[in-house]
């Protein structure tokens, strides 16, 4: 049996602005395998949230183009009925605030409660309470049976964010989509989540797509690593890779502005500028290429494609091969992929 659970192939999500509509995930594709953990990084405003959106049919106002496969069925642009079939059941989703994701009205049993019913008809009043109680212990709620009777704000943000991690997992999704599970937590409480993500793809064997700004989470958590940039992947490959041998400008500079404990002489590399927004995004070219002046507009691609540089490692643009920071000695700069 195939181990591809997802299949995103050109996926385009365009957002109306005025009279015109603007590519916020464009030409994305990418796969999801069982039992692994695919990180998306990027800045803020990539469309990293926006291709998770898509994902879960969640854009009410949105376009969308290209074939999302879940488990060889294509899902993209299902009426919400049928959707709701794959949603909450064979996928689950993780938001970035928990509080947002939960009714403020309704007490915590009730909630995760109804997830269940939805895809279980047939589970009795007492039937559900047993296993509400399970699911809050399997996320590491302390007193599942009182929090079971707690509202949402009489809890604080990591208890909060464990109860909507109960409700992603009630159905056992297959497909368990985190974006930016820890944004709203302190350090503590963040491992304690992403242990938690961890735990339940060794027992669930889920496919997992985990999106994070934080790359010393993507080093320990993920299996494999998109890189995001102004709607596109820029570079894909497992996470050895992208760590050991990253080739792509932009995942270069996310790595190289990020602090290393072992190298305490290295200079950091602060990324110019900032994502351009949708309406200002360049459609052709290189997108990073303003980001970079210093790198000869010569050695852009007019349509940079995805170049598979050895087996699953794929970068857009040829522009890597001549990539440097300006901070680097002569000899560095020199030493570009020829
Ligand atoms: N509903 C919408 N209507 C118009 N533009 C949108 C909409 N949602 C997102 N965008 C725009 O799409 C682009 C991608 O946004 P998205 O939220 O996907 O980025 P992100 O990478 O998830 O950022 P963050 O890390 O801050 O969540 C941004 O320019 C954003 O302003």
């Amino acid at each position: 049996m195939s181990k591809e659970l997802l299949k995103i192939e050109n996926l385009k999500t365009s957002f109306r602005i005025k009279d015109d509509y603007y590519a916020a995930v464009d030409d994305v594709s990418l796969t999801v395998n069982k039992n692994e953990l695919l990180a998306i990084v990027g800045e803020s405003g990539c469309g990293k949230s926006a291709l998770a959106f898509s994902i879960m049919g969640l854009h009410s106002r949105a376009t969308i183009e290209g074939n999302i496969l879940f488990k060889g069925k294509n899902i993209a642009n299902l009426p919400p009925n049928d959707l709701n079939k794959f949603r909450g059941k064979d996928m689950g989703m993780i938001f970035q605030d928990p509080l947002t994701a939960l009714n403020p009205l309704m007490i915590i049993g009730d909630q995760i409660g109804e997830t269940l019913l939805l895809h279980n008809k047939n589970l009795s009043v007492n039937g559900r309470k047993v296993k509400v109680i399970e699911l809050l212990k399997k996320v590491g709620i302390p007193r599942p049976e009182y929090t079971y009777n707690q509202f949402p704000h009489q809890l604080s943000g990591g208890m909060r964010q464990r109860v909507v991690i109960a409700m992603a997992i009630a159905n056992n999704p297959e497909l368990l989509i985190a974006d930016e599970p820890t944004t709203a937590l302190d350090v503590t409480i963040q491992s304690q989540i992403l242990d938690l993500i961890k735990v339940l793809k060794e027992d669930s064997h889920a496919g997992i797509i985990l999106i994070t700004h934080d790359l010393g989470v993507v080093a320990e958590m993920a299996d494999r690593v998109a890189v995001m940039y102004a709607g596109q992947i820029v570079e894909i490959a497992d996470v050895y890779t992208i760590f050991e041998n990253p080739l792509h400008p932009y995942t270069r500079s996310l790595l190289n502005s990020v602090p290393n404990s072992d190298e305490t002489n290295s200079r950091l590399h602060v990324i110019q500028g900032v994502v351009p927004s949708l309406q200002n995004l360049p459609r052709e070219g290189c997108r990073f290429s303003d980001r970079i002046p210093w790198v000869d507009s010569s050695f852009h691609e007019k349509n940079p494609v995805l170049h598979e540089v050895s087996p699953g490692h794929f970068v857009r643009c040829t522009c890597y091969k001549h990539f440097y920071f300006p901070h680097e000695s002569k000899e560095e700069k020199q030493n570009v992929i020829s």
